[in-house]
């Protein structure tokens, strides 16, 4: 099974991962707002997909700043992890998707294993912590529901195709 962990202040993040759920299969897939459920159940899965959008100039969300120091408790050895950034590159062209990137940057010094880097190509942003060394990637999947929401639907598609056949490798 797959954990899917999601905090989201307006409901687009809690979409997204509602999305990403039905591509990967129901059946498979166990959703959990971190403000309900907090990290615990973390221990209890070894696939995990965390979604976090950017507030506030490269803040966490608040439901994330709740639980954002015990994310240390946990230990991430042989767990497979991908990420979900939600942002908006022109409003917030300075910090796009910044959150994603502080609580990849958290879990991988705690031993994940990650999957799911996604080019960015075809994004339009000045800077984003969300970015691997070369920074032709983001560490995970960036969504923007507010100024690309068109291209939605085909990214998560896209990402779910990439990371599927590592999450069946890692089952
Ligand atoms: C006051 C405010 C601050 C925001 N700050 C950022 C930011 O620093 N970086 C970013 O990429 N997006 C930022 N956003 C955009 C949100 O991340 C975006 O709207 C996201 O889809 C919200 O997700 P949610 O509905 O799950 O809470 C901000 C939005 C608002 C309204």
């Amino acid at each position: 099974m797959i954990a899917i962990i999601y905090g989201s202040t307006t409901g687009n993040t809690q979409d997204i991962a509602e999305k990403v759920a039905q591509h990967l299969g129901s059946e498979n897939v166990e959703l959990f707002d971190v403000k309900d459920v907090g990290l615990e159940i973390i221990d209890a899965f070894d696939q995990l997909i965390f979604a976090i959008p950017t507030w506030d100039y490269g803040e966490v969300q608040e439901d994330w700043e709740e639980v954002w120091e015990e994310v240390d408790n946990y230990d991430f050895n042989g767990k497979t992890t991908a990420f979900i950034g939600l942002g908006d590159q022109l409003g917030y062209a300075e910090w796009f998707v910044d959150a994603m990137g502080m609580l990849h940057d958290k879990v991988v010094a705690r031993g994940a294993h990650v999957i799911g880097h996604w080019p960015v190509t075809g994004y339009e942003f000045d800077e984003s912590q969300a970015l691997t060394q070369d920074k032709q990637h983001f560490v995970g999947l960036a969504i923007d529901e507010d100024t690309q929401r068109e291209l939605t639907d085909e990214r998560v598609a896209a990402w779910c195709e990439l990371i599927q056949p590592q999450l069946a490798e890692a089952a």
